[in-house]
C-alpha cells in the first residue's frame, strides 16, 4: 500500500480512516461486536463462500480492526496489514505459517524470550529447527544456511542487548537462497526504521509498547505482501484465532496518532541519559544504539532515524547488587513492556529473558547485571536524577 500522505506525522494521522465514511466522525467509531447481522440466508452463504463482501464475525474481520491494519500497513510501506491479540500471536501467527516440519529458521544471536520459548516449541513439538547468528557479515549468514531454511527471522534492535542488524545485508543473502526475511520491528516502529524498503518481506510488531505509547493494549501487528497476509489471514489467525479486541484496535489508533512526537521525545531523552551513564563510575557498560562509539553505529545512521528510547548497562558486581539497585529506584517503576509514557526498568536475566537458559543469555549477551531502561516522557532530569540517587 503506497502512503496517500508522504510525511510521516500527518500519515499516523490520517492514513487508513476516512470521516465521510462514517457520517463524519473525527474519531474512528469503535465497533464493538462480536458478529454481524446478514439481510437474509442467502447473504450469509454468499459471505461465507467469499462471494460477497462484508463482515461476517469479528475474528474474520471488524471495520475498526480494519483501519488499524490500513494504518499499520501504509506506515510501513508493505501492501497489508493484520492485527493480533499480542506480539507473541503476531510472531506465532507468522512463523507457523512460513514453516512446516523439518524446516529451518535462522534467527539472529538475541531474540525476546518468549520467542525463544516459541523456537523451542516448535522444535520440540513440529520439528522445526532453528539456529542463531551473529549476522554480521555476509558470510555468516551465508554459511547457516540451510537447504531447509525458510525464512531468517531477526530482531534489530536485539531485545535487550541493542545489537544492530544490517538488513540490507541480510537481505542480500536471503535473496540469493529465495529465503524470507521477518523483522520484529518493536523496538523502533515504522517512525524511526522501515524494513520493507530495505527489502525485507515481513515486519511484525509488539503494538504494546511504543505503537501503543500510554501502557494500556496488548497486541500484536504484522504487514507484508498482500497474498501472504491473506494467507495468514485465511490460516493461522483465523483458525489459531489470536485476534485483537475492537476496544484494542481502537486505543491503538489512539495511540499512534502521537508515535512521532513521543518517539523523538523518547530518543531525545535516552541520549542524555545515555551520556550521563557513560559517564558514571557505577555502571560498566551502556549499550545504546545511539552511540556513536559502538561498532553497530553505522548500521543505526543508516537504517534508524534515531537512537530510540531504550537503553541496556551493566553494573559492577553481582545479580543482587542489579536487584538492589532495581529497588532504590522511585520515580521509574520496575516493570517488563516498553515504550509507555512511564520510565520503566526491568532485569532481562530474571524477567523478559528468563525462559532462556544460562548458556543461550550468555551467548546473547545478557549477563545478570544487565538493567534495560525504557525512558519515558518525564523530563530526563527527574529520569537521571532517580538513576542516581539508586546508584
Ligand atoms: C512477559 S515479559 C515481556 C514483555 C516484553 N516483550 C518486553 O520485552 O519487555
Amino acid at each position: 500500500m503506497t502512503r496517500k500522505y508522504k510525511q510521516f506525522e500527518t500519515a499516523v494521522i490520517h492514513e487508513g480512516y476516512d470521516s465521510k465514511k462514517h457520517l463524519g466522525s473525527l474519531a474512528t467509531p469503535l465497533f464493538q461486536t462480536s458478529t454481524f447481522t446478514f439481510e437474509n440466508a442467502e447473504q450469509g452463504e454468499r459471505r461465507f463462500a467469499g462471494m460477497e463482501d462484508g463482515y461476517i464475525y469479528s475474528r474474520l474481520g471488524n471495520p475498526t480492526v480494519q483501519v488499524l491494519e490500513e494504518k499499520i500497513a501504509a506506515l510501513e510501506g508493505g501492501e497489508a496489514g493484520l492485527a493480533f491479540g499480542s506480539g507473541m500471536a503476531a510472531v506465532s501467527a507468522v512463523l507457523f505459517a512460513l514453516t512446516k516440519t523439518d524446516d529451518h529458521i535462522l534467527c539472529s544471536q538475541g531474540l525476546y524470550g518468549c520467542t525463544f520459548g516459541l523456537l523451542q516449541l516448535m522444535k520440540n513439538k513440529y520439528r522445526i529447527a532453528h539456529d542463531f547468528c551473529e549476522m554480521n557479515t555476509e558470510e555468516q549468514v551465508r554459511k547457516m544456511i540451510r537447504p531447509e531454511t525458510t525464512c531468517i527471522y531477526v530482531e534489530t534492535p536485539i531485545n535487550p542487548t541493542m545489537k544492530m542488524i544490517d538488513l540490507q545485508m541480510v537481505v542480500r543473502v536471503a535473496k540469493e537462497y529465495n529465503v524470507t526475511v521477518v523483522v520484529d520491528n518493536t523496538f523502533s516502529t515504522p517512525y524511526l526504521q522501515r524494513p520493507l524498503e530495505y527489502g525485507c518481506d515481513i515486519v511484525l510488531h509488539s503494538a504494546t509498547k511504543y505503537l501503543c505509547g500510554h501502557g494500556d493494549v496488548v497486541a500484536g501487528l504484522v504487514v507484508g505482501k498482500k497474498d501472504f497476509m491473506t494467507h495468514i489471514a485465511g490460516t493461522t489467525q483465523k483458525d489459531i484465532g489470536g485476534i485483537i479486541s475492537p476496544f484494542d484496535a481502537w486505543l491503538l489508533l489512539r495511540g499512534i496518532k502521537t508515535l512521532p512526537v513521543r518517539m523523538d521525545r523518547h530518543s531525545a531523552n535516552a541520549m542524555a541519559i545515555f551520556h550521563e551513564l557513560k559517564k558514571h563510575p557505577k555502571v560498566k557498560k551502556v549499550y545504546y544504539p545511539g552511540d556513536d562509539a559502538s561498532p553497530d553505529h553505522y548500521i543505526m545512521q543508516k537504517q534508524m532515524k534515531h537512537g530510540g528510547g531504550l537503553i541496556s548497562f551493566e553494573l559492577h558486581g553481582t545479580k543482587q547488587d542489579a536487584q538492589d539497585f532495581l529497588n532504590k529506584l522511585k520515580l521509574i517503576k520496575i516493570a517488563v513492556s516498553l515504550g509507555d509514557a512511564e520510565t520503566l526498568i526491568q532485569h532481562p536475566a530474571t524477567m523478559t529473558h528468563s525462559a532462556v537458559p544460562e548458556d543461550s543469555r550468555e551467548q546473547m549477551g545478557i549477563s545478570d547485571q544487565l538493567v534495560r531502561l525504557s525512558v519515558g516522557l518525564e523530563a530526563w532530569q527527574d529520569v537521571w536524577q532517580d538513576l542516581q540517587q539508586a546508584f
